[in-house]
């Protein structure tokens, strides 16, 4: 420890079973036995096995200990794709998809993204930090310390600030570090020509976006019967004049062009990839874009699921992500790395990877996020588990006994 010792808020963490530390040489994680981690002012200053780490750092000196017998920690899960902030109901079109509607059935009828817009243009922006905090003290509770959040869900520039000021607000309140990220380019509003409204995302609500400095991605749904791959491109380059960082959601339905346009870009992720081919792989990992996978997504829509495989044979990373939204109810990624295992064919190992360090990459996070090696932020999760495997064997109850946000407890 420092001199200056006095004022230094010293963390440990002994006795866990399994400490992961970051990903290992392949495409999982390294893994530490019986071992401990220690962190001073919210940083990990050492992580090895339990005796040593008690040397260094004895619990007589610590501000916070935790004893991890029979447990295993992690790294705070980072969910790199949400949608959030949001109001109203749509668990009626969960049935009506049962009873054979399509996606994209609902949203050309009006349903969909443009009902949650009638909700979230009506609801104040009071009612949309209630809304979000509620959902964020859910995903801490299941683990997750770090979290994109888009708009989207405005479609017209007042109610996308509207959405970014929630986003803004009730990140500054809570545990969970919350990244924004704007996203007018989500859906076509209601009896608007497509390129006008095009038009209006890159000459009135990017600007008002870049002007109050609330978002730090942009994103865009480049998809058949929503925006092209021309249209997507023009709007992710004028978000990126504007300093905001591009994201892409890319062949979810169809493959329109979305991955040439995430490298072309230089996105730092592109999200979805269900109708992704070889070509459209060579093409993410050729300029770097982070493939970023959604099986929640997938679940819920009784759809085939992303070919994660296809990376990780390759010897490449792949994240995955909650894709939290009113078509997709999941705030854990407990649950998401369950379904990264059995729907996807994910080792345990590769599914943690998923969640944590590749996820970080997909919101370009370098301090160290999603890893627990000396210099990381002390984001920890412990579960109440023998093996990091059980992550994703236990999906019937939450797994998560202790929450600690850097190296203090925020969750129990
Ligand atoms: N597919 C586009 N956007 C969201 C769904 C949003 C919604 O249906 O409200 C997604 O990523 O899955
Ligand atoms: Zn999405």
């Amino acid at each position: 420890m420092s001199d200056d010792a006095a004022t230094d808020q010293l963390t440990v963490v002994y006795g866990a079973e399994e400490v992961v530390v970051g990903p290992d040489d392949e495409t999982g994680v390294e893994v530490l036995e019986d071992a401990a981690v220690a962190a001073v002012d919210g940083t990990v200053v050492a992580v090895g096995p339990t005796d040593d780490v008690l040397d260094e750092y004895p619990v007589e000196d610590a501000d916070t200990v935790l004893d991890a017998s029979g447990q295993t920690v992690l790294p705070g899960f980072v969910d790199p794709h949400t949608h959030a902030v949001f109001a109203g109901d749509r668990s009626d079109e969960f049935v009506a998809k049962l009873k054979g509607k399509t996606y994209e059935e609902i949203l050309e009828a009006g349903g969909g993204i443009l009902r949650t817009v009638e909700a979230v243009r009506t609801a104040s922006k009071d009612d949309l930090v209630a809304n979000l905090t509620e959902h964020l003290d859910a995903m801490l509770e299941h683990g997750t310390t770090t979290v994109e959040v888009k708009s989207g869900y405005g479609l017209d520039t007042e109610t996308e600030l509207k959405m970014l000021a929630a986003i803004d607000e009730a990140g500054a309140d809570h545990p969970v570090d919350v990244i924004p990220t704007f996203m007018g380019a989500h859906a076509v509003p209601r009896g608007v020509d497509t390129d006008e409204y095009v038009e209006e995302v890159v000459s009135e609500q990017l600007p008002a976006v870049a002007e109050q400095g609330v978002a730090e991605f942009c994103d865009v749904f480049c998809e058949r019967g929503v925006f092209t791959a021309e249209q997507s491109h023009r709007i992710l380059e004028a978000g990126r004049e504007y300093g905001l960082t591009p994201k892409i959601h890319a062949d979810e339905f169809a493959a329109i062009g979305g991955t040439e346009v995430a490298a072309d870009v230089g996105a730092s992720s592109a999200d979805h990839l269900l109708q992704t081919d070889a070509e459209g792989r060579e093409t993410l990992v050729e300029g770097d874009v982070v493939p970023v996978m959604l099986p929640g997504t997938a679940f819920g829509l009784g759809a085939e699921y992303a070919d994660a495989r296809a990376f990780l044979d390759a010897g490449h990373e792949v994240a995955l992500a909650s894709d939290f939204n009113p078509n997709c109810f999941a705030r854990s990624m407990g649950f998401v790395a369950t379904l990264g295992s059995v729907g996807m064919r994910m080792t345990p190992r590769e599914a943690i990877r998923s969640i944590t360090s590749a996820a970080a990459k997909a919101v370009d996070r370098t301090d160290g996020t999603g890893t627990l090696r000396q210099g990381s932020p002390a984001d920890l999760v412990v579960l109440d588990t023998p093996t990091a495997t059980h992550l994703s064997y236990r999906f019937d109850t939450n797994p998560v006994s202790t929450v600690l946000k850097s190296g203090v407890v925020v969750n129990e």
